[in-house]
């Protein structure tokens, strides 16, 4: 059923939204382009400073909560971490969930609530798309709330002793934790339908504790 032409349609508003991103990312001379072919993923090391990092981690440790899944699966291993909404009107979060928004380009109405994830050894998040499946029930809701989510902007918070590398087995790249570094792709393909090859996994964490914050964005506007 994934996949399917008729429940993942082109889409010019999402095409445009990849094009501009994408140009935008590549004009930036601190971004990096991953030389693969099947998605569109950029890198940019030391993106936040140690007193952002460790600010961040402090909140997610204040704040968090077992994380959830929107799926209709129901593999309790599926998701294991823990997750926190930041709250993006505090003093200290807005300005970096707005840095975010502004070094993509894209309208900070269209950016979720930044949420931290928390990895203790042992825990993961297995492989998934960041895009809504439109066969999914969670959809009808989702597509009343921004419609479907376009780009992915996460940041590793500290480097991690073993495991909890960021693996797209189709794509075929694996990005390893490293403080400060702000990993992007667009879960599109240039014609606005969603990408399958963005497939991804958060990996086991073996040894430490790995902390991420990660923003998506809506093609339309999700803050109301
Ligand atoms: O933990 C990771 O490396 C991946 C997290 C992820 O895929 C997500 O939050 O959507
Ligand atoms: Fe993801």
């Amino acid at each position: 059923m994934l996949g399917t032409r008729k429940n993942n349609p082109a889409s010019p508003l999402r095409a445009q939204i990849g094009q501009s991103v994408s140009q935008r990312l590549e004009a930036n001379p601190g971004v990096k382009k991953a030389k693969i072919t099947a998605a569109d993923v950029y890198y940019y090391p030391n993106y936040l400073s140690d007193r952002d990092c460790d600010m961040l981690i402090d909140k997610i440790d204040a704040g968090r909560r077992r994380s959830t899944l929107l799926s209709d699966t129901h593999d309790p291993y599926f998701r294991t971490s823990d997750s926190c909404d930041l709250d993006r009107w505090s003093p200290e979060i807005r300005p970096i969930d707005e840095r975010i928004s502004n070094l993509l380009g894209i309208d900070t109405v269209k950016g979720e609530t930044l949420q931290g994830q928390r990895y203790a050894p042992g825990q993961q998040f297995r492989a998934h798309h960041d895009y809504f499946h439109t066969t999914e029930s969670y959809w009808e809701r989702m597509k009343q709330e921004g419609g479907q989510r376009t780009w992915t902007a996460m940041i590793y918070l500290n480097d991690v002793e073993e495991g909890g590398a960021t693996w797209f087995p189709q794509a075929g790249i694996r990005v390893a934790p490293k403080r400060g570094l702000l990993l992007m792709w667009n879960n599109m393909k240039p014609d606005g339908s969603p990408n399958d090859l963005t497939l991804h996994e958060g990996m086991a964490v073996v040894k430490g504790t790995k902390y991420i914050v990660t923003k998506w964005f809506r093609e339309d506007v999700w803050l109301k």
